[in-house]
């Protein structure tokens, strides 16, 4: 059987993972791929004392793995932009395969990284990239290619969704996030995380691959989840929805909607039920229908099992013919549609609003009056009686699905009412429909 010889750049969580499971399933992994795939090089900033590299060269510099001419596959784990950019084009230079679990790489510099690796006749895979564990990249450019896509919706990461669980059991945020550090599901900016960046990232990529449109990560309207707050967690349950994080990808007439925010999804579906680190990414095709994927989404040998499946893919190519097997994003490049991504005042949803309203006969009947001179239909509104204090009392509006433009306005006017206190909290909702 033939050698397919890797060289792994940074040994973090998913560094570690990849490297304990590839040795330790080696022989099955071998049987799979047809060839041996062997670990010829490491490198990252510092070893690991609690790790066993056996007789695997280490070294702290990443370019050596790079310019290792025995070297056929680089596995790029290290994280962040720059670096993992001038590494993997050095990598496609030397004519290497690349495999690579780095959403910020691919959402930021994917466009021009793939047309390097596709000039240069090499493969650049990215299956850990998204929803960590999950096969969804391949689900997505192989499963779904009968279909036309016309939305996706996903949990798309594990810190993210740990935290808003454990927050709905009673715990407080800070706790949380650093279990979630400690455990390795994290990034190293956490920002990353509770911002929605990283999920951003990787939605970016799935309305890519989804809709056959370039990487247009710099459009996605990024909402995180560190201004959800318990209150609003137990109300949503209270009216029947789960405040879960959400990227949403919708392919409409007149562009795609790409954005990540907290929204409210039915008790009853699915993907309310996804708890913890574990992802869900759930998907409408014509032909299929709605579909929906589900496993871990971060941690270290769960996303080795992603990383491990692009080296198996890549190392056939490279054992055998040297063919790309799938597209990059899952189109021919030719086919690629330069679809706008619609504003947020374009989107459409349902919205869950939060009105802190001062006890005056009269208020509810103003609020009423507004939502319906915008044309906003309300599906159930509640009054917080048994919450009155100091005079003010919260009013929950549940709306029915409308454009963003007049919630805004509808916003704008009710916060400028005497009768309302501070701001309005709005949240949006979905049903997949
Ligand atoms: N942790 C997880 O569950 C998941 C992580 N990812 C992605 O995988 C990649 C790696 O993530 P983690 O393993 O969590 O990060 P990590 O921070 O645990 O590991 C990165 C390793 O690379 C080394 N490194 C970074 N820059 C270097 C440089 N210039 N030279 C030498 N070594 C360098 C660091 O010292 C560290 O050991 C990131 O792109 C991340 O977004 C993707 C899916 C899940
Ligand atoms: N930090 C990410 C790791 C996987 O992509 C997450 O929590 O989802
Ligand atoms: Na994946």
């Amino acid at each position: 059987m033939k050698d397919v010889n890797v060289g792994i750049c940074g040994l973090g969580t998913v560094g570690g993972g990849t490297f304990n499971v590839l040795t330790r399933n080696a022989e099955l992994i071998a049987g799979r791929a047809g060839c041996n795939i062997r670990i010829t090089r490491v490198a990252s900033r510092r070893h690991r004392d609690d790790m066993d590299l056996g007789s695997v060269p280490f070294s702290t510099e990443i370019f050596d793995v790079v310019n290792d001419p025995s070297v056929d596959v680089v596995v790029e784990l290290i994280g962040g932009y720059e670096t993992a950019k001038e590494l993997v084009l050095a990598a496609i230079g030397n004519g290497k395969h690349v495999v690579t679990a780095n959403k910020a790489l691919v959402a930021v510099h994917g466009n021009e990284i793939f047309e390097a690796a596709e000039k240069a006749g090499v493969v650049v895979a990215y299956e850990a990239a998204v929803a960590g564990g999950i096969p969804v990249m391949k689900a997505i450019r192989e499963g779904m290619a009968a279909n036309r896509i016309d939305w996706i919706a996903g949990i798309i990461n594990g810190t993210g969704n740990y935290i808003l669980t454990e927050m709905r059991a009673g715990r407080a945020f800070a706790d949380v996030l650093k279990e979630a550090q400690d455990l390795g599901y994290a990034e190293a900016d956490p920002t990353f995380d509770v911002e929605g960046i990283d999920a951003a990232h990787k939605l970016t990529i799935l309305a890519s691959a989804g809709f056959g449109v370039p990487l247009q990560f710099d459009k996605a309207f990024t909402e995180g989840i560190s201004e959800v707050t318990p209150y609003d967690i137990a109300h949503a349950e209270q009216l029947g929805y789960r405040i879960k994080h959400l990227g949403i990808a919708r392919r409409r007439d007149e562009g795609i909607e790409l954005r990540v925010h907290p929204t409210l999804v039915p008790k009853s579906h699915l993907i309310a039920q996804v708890d913890g680190v574990l992802n869900a990414v759930l998907m409408d095709g014509d032909a299929v229908g709605q579909t929906m994927y589900y496993g871990p989404g971060a941690g270290a040998e769960a996303t080795a099992s992603a990383v491990i499946a692009d080296i198996v893919d890549v190392a056939r190519i490279s054992a055998s013919t040297g063919a790309l097997r799938v597209p990059y994003l899952g189109f021919r490049p030719e086919a690629m549609e330069n679809l706008d991504v619609l504003s947020m005042e374009e989107v459409q949803s349902a919205y869950y609003l939060r009105i802190t309203a001062l006890d005056r006969p009269g208020v509810l009947a103003k609020i009423a009056s507004i939502l319906s001179e915008h044309g906003i239909n309300i599906e159930s509104i509640m009054q917080k009686e048994s919450e009155l204090k100091d005079g003010r009392i919260p009013v929950i509006i549940l709306t029915h699905t409308v454009q963003e433009r007049q919630v805004n306005r509808a916003i704008e006017e009710m916060e400028s009412l005497s009768d309302i206190d501070g701001k309005v909290v709005r949240i949006r909702a979905e049903n997949f429909n």
